[in-house]
């Protein structure tokens, strides 16, 4: 991929796309990253070997992908500081910020820009990323090809053709990686209660998540299938399983799905009116 990439804010979700694009072969030397606080960005650079930058606008020239990775309720600001940039080296842009819809993004930008909307998620650092994608009208083939090949060095890429099941993506992966964070929370918290150390409780659980998460991935067999498998009649498992249906554990992953993506809308009309 021989693209000079910028990133605009150098943050936790910047950090694992540019820890896990580096780990997939792309040269340090060819991405920036920006942040107001120079602390933050030397430690980036020592322990990536990325350019850093505190000025955005400088930051943007010589950049084909320019990604912008602040948080939204700063975007407005940033984009119309550097709109002038952005229009004069007319990269692509891909937008990773929840909520914010490409139309108020590219207005920001002065219009007409190359925009994609990407909804990544914080495992990209090791390489096992999930992210969505939504291109605007101005994105070329070519670059919506950048765009796929950038994201599939960290992890696996979903085109959507409508904006809004970004939301939805959100709340399936962009968000959920800390869904599963609390499982393991929740299951060290209740192996330390049944007598196991803490530490061979989280050693268990994590690996049987990345075993459940795998066997997943690479069956035939549908999740429902794979969790019939682990039950026997009147065993263990089905215990546990009956008193999660009990505890109507998968109307609160809906519900918190639903107010994931709300939250997601929710935030592009408050951060669109302001
Ligand atoms: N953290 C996550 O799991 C995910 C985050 N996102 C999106 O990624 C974006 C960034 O989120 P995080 O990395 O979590 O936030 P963060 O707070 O860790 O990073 C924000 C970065 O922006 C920098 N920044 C602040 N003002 C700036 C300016 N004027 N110019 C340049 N950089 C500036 C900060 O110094 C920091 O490096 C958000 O829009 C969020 O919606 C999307 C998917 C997942
Ligand atoms: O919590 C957030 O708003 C961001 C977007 C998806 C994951 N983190």
């Amino acid at each position: 991929m021989a693209s000079k990439i910028t990133f605009i804010g150098a943050g936790n979700m910047a950090g694992a796309i540019i820890g896990g694009l580096i780990e997939s072969g792309v040269a340090p030397s060819d991405i920036t990253a920006t942040a107001p606080n120079e602390s933050e960005l030397a430690s980036l650079k020592q322990r990536l070997g990325v350019n850093t930058q505190t000025d955005n606008n400088a930051a943007v020239k010589d950049a084909n992908v320019v990604v912008l990775a602040v948080k939204p309720q700063i975007m407005r600001s940033v984009c119309e500081a550097m709109s002038t940039s952005v229009q004069q080296q007319s990269p692509l842009v891909i937008s990773i910020a929840a909520g914010l819809d490409a139309d108020t993004i590219d207005q920001w930008l002065g219009g007409k820009t190359a925009l994609v909307r990407c909804m990544p998620n914080t495992p990209s650092l090791v390489g096992i990323g999930a992210s969505g994608l939504y291109a605007n009208g101005a994105v070329s083939e070519a670059q919506r090809t950048q765009a796929t090949q950038l994201m599939e060095a960290v992890g696996i890429v979903e085109w959507v053709e409508d904006e809004h099941l970004l939301d939805a993506v959100t709340a399936v992966s962009g968000s959920a990686p800390a869904y599963f964070f609390l499982m393991f929370e929740a299951m060290e918290e209740a192996a330390v209660k049944l007598g196991l150390p803490a530490a061979t409780a989280r050693r268990l659980a994590i690996q049987t998540a990345l075993g459940a998460a795998t066997m997943a991935q690479q069956s035939d067999k549908d999740p429902a299938t794979l969790k019939q498998n682990v039950m026997s009649p009147g065993g263990t498992t089905e215990r546990a399983i009956q008193h999660m249906e009990d505890a109507q554990l998968r109307t609160t992953i809906a519900d918190a799905m639903q107010a994931c993506a709300d939250r997601a809308q929710a935030m592009a009309k408050e951060l669109s009116a302001s």
